[in-house]
């Protein structure tokens, strides 16, 4: 993807293909084990606390960061999200109908109050 590229709303089956290609075009797709990408996120989700680490509790927004460290924390954050579509695709997991249902799940889980 081209960096300077603002992609709206592209979905979870958009980024898992461009996420495939990626692979192939590498010839990585031996690489991308189900072990493999787990331990990837699992680096990643610590760079991504890395950035949180020693800045004590932070506002909503951020509105007192820099924008390059603004800039960071959406890679790192992307870094966990592309990782995390792989995972769920190389293990044959439609990850879009799997985080609405559990939505669903969690609903009735946790019911709303009744004003
Ligand atoms: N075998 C690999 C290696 C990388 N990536 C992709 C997915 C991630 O979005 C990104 C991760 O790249 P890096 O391992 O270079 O990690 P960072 O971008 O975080 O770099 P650094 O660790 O130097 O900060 O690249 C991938 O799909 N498969």
């Amino acid at each position: 993807m081209i960096a300077e590229e603002r992609a709206k709303d592209i979905g979870l089956k958009e980024l898992s293909k461009r996420l495939e290609e990626f692979a192939k075009a590498r010839d990585w797709e031996k690489f991308h084990s189900p072990r493999n990408l787990l331990l990837a996120m699992v680096g990643e989700v610590g760079e991504l606390s890395e950035i949180f680490q020693w800045r004590g509790e932070v506002d909503r927004g951020l509105p007192n960061w820099e924008e390059s460290d603004k800039e960071h924390l959406g890679e790192e954050l992307s870094d966990v999200l592309l990782y995390l579509i792989r995972l769920a695709d190389i293990c044959g997991i439609d990850l879009g109908d799997a985080a609405s249902k559990k939505i669903v799940k969690n609903a009735i889980k946790y019911p709303a109050k009744i004003q």
